[in-house]
């Protein structure tokens, strides 16, 4: 009994300590606008649910321009959609650091730059940023191209079978595979397929997935009594393995005195090339890179290592794995959209179609740097379907000190997190005009000039943005007007009936499902080449 009355003392000390500590955040928490939640676990059985649909379900039902908020436990979450709120996070300095969800992923990512903070995300990212300059990713073309044939080719089997398949597998394992090649400098000859490693990823992010809405599953020490546990385990084993055996091969290439076809070729001029709706935070990252030498992104790395470089082979592990998930969940997904929206919208395809005759004519040869820089048309599809389904919908960041939102003046306390609703700023009614509908001229140079520039953040913005986001839309452009010269897009199932799921990257959870029908004759078949016209 008296063990009890002294627990129970306790408890209810400690609780009144925990609560007073936080006293500030709940004063301020009382003046957010939000929906009812229940005593001590707030939303959290809400979210068991979902946590995508959940949010956007409250958000759906309080308006727009005002931050929400929500509470998971003693968790204070606080969802921000309007682009003035937006741009006081994400462009601020001092709000840099992830919020507690990323913290699932370290197993897989450790300290690599998605969640990494302070100095070592700093000195990580200036290292790595030049890595996807411009001036690097030009040399990548001949390999976006030789891989846009290659899953051409693979595709055939569908096209023959004159069925609807799935896109997404194909477009994970391209995206893997060109990611090996160009990133980490590992030739197709020593690559095994990427489909095993990107299977893996996809269920690592189920697992992930799941433990964001099971809040039972957040403390490590009851996941790691689950069954998942065992599962993420192997996952892992097989995800590693890949970048453990990338990063030996190119250090022993290191040790043995090769060096990839860049390393001794400055950089020519340090003069920003972004196109004319390129936005400052690209900019900056283009001027970071100053006159070094242009090195892919794991040659940098190791040659860092080996040349002083405070980057011991753990930050590298964790910095290629960061990589490997960044640079292909999130384009494997952008891809398998845009293609299903193709499919969908068959006059915008012939438009996307027409432009890619006026640059090629009747020439079947690869694309070149200077022809993506045509792709006008294709590029507007193609931002305007990472507006209505952008790969990353949900940005988390704890706000480091008490911030104002400048939409309604709310003050929202230090400590909570922030939600920034992408995919919900993306819709907005106020920003686009008729906003569910699939409207590419929305990207005019002329809109995108009188927006606000936070209303569209695919790739984030600001200092944490995406560093990968020049490499993707290069990468892109090639990879669907490769697609696109070979086969005639279709789509059966509506957009309203298209299953979401996107508490990690958003995806169709009823699978891309297309349908291809070659562009050529049965003759004339082949994927583009530098040979062959086209017919
Ligand atoms: C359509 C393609 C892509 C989209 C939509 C996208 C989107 C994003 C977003 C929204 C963030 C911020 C995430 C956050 O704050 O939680 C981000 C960060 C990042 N992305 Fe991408 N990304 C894409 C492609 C890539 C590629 C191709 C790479 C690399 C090859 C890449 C590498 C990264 C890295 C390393 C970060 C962390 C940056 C930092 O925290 O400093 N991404 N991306």
């Amino acid at each position: 009994a008296v063990f009890c009355y002294l627990a129970l003392t306790a408890t209810a000390l400690g609780y009144a300590y925990f609560r007073h500590s936080r006293r500030r955040l709940y004063e301020l928490a009382a003046k957010i606008p939000g929906p009812r939640g229940l005593p001590l676990v707030g939303h959290a059985l809400h979210t068991i649910v979902k946590i995508f649909k959940t949010v956007l379900g409250y958000a759906n039902e309080f308006p727009q321009d005002t931050p929400l908020k929500l509470w998971i436990g003693p968790v204070l979450y606080v969802a921000v959609v309007d682009p003035r709120d937006i741009e006081a996070v994400l462009g601020s300095s001092e709000h840099l650091d992830k919020s507690g969800e990323y913290n699932f992923f370290r197993p897989w990512f450790g300290n690599g730059l998605l969640i990494s903070s302070g100095d070592h995300w700093r000195a990580h990212r200036k290292l790595i940023a030049p890595t996807f300059h411009l001036s690097v990713l030009k040399s990548f073309v001949e390999l976006f191209n030789a891989n846009s044939r290659g899953v051409v080719e693979k595709m055939r089997k569908e096209a023959k079978a004159g069925h609807e398949f799935d896109v997404h597998e194909y477009m994970s394992e391209a995206t893997v595979e060109i990611l090996l090649e160009t990133a980490m400098g590992v030739s197709k000859k020593e690559q095994k397929s990427g489909l095993e490693y990107a299977l893996a990823v996809m269920k690592m992010c189920d697992i992930l997935h799941m433990r964001h809405t099971r809040f039972w599953l957040y403390p490590d020490l009851l996941f790691r009594l689950s069954k998942h546990f065992g599962e993420q385990t192997r996952l892992l084993g097989i995800i590693h393995g890949l970048t453990k055996r990338v990063i030996q091969s190119k250090k022993a290439e290191f040790l043995k005195g090769v060096r990839g076809p860049l390393a001794s070729d400055p950089i020519v001029s340090a003069t920003p090339e972004a196109p004319k709706e390129a936005k400052p935070d690209i900019r900056a990252e283009d001027n970071d890179v100053g006159q070094k030498q242009r090195l892919a992104f794991l040659e940098l790395l190791i040659e860092s290592s080996q040349n002083g470089a405070a980057l011991t082979d753990q930050d590298i592990k964790e910095e290629v794995d960061t990589i490997m998930f960044e640079g292909h969940d999130t384009t494997a997904a952008g891809s398998s959209f845009f293609l299903c929206m193709m499919g969908l919208y068959p006059d915008i395809q012939d438009r996307v179609v027409e432009e890619l005759d006026q640059i090629f004519g009747d020439s079947d040869r690869a694309a070149t740097f200077q022809d993506t820089l045509r792709m006008k048309y294709l590029e507007r599809c193609l931002m305007e379907t990472l507006r209505l389904y952008p790969p990353v919908p949900i940005i988390g960041r704890k706000l480091k000190h008490d911030d104002k939102m400048p939409s309604t003046g709310a003050l929202l306390p230090a400590g909570c997190t922030v939600m920034v609703g992408i995919y919900k700023v993306h819709r907005d009614p106020a920003v686009y005009p008729d906003p569910e509908a699939f409207n590419p001229d929305n990207f005019l140079p002329e809109r995108c000039a009188n927006r606000h520039y936070y209303s569209f953040v695919p790739f984030s913005a600001g200092p944490r943005s995406c560093v990968g986001r020049k490499y993707a839309v290069l990468k892109l452009k090639i990879l669907l007007s490769t697609i696109l010269r070979s086969y005639r897009v279709g789509a059966t199932v509506p957009e309203k009936d298209w299953k979401l799921t996107g508490d990690v990257i958003l995806k169709r959870a009823d699978g891309f499902r297309i349908s291809l029908q070659p562009r050529r004759t049965k003759a004339d078949t082949a994927a583009p080449t530098h040979k062959a016209p086209l017919s």
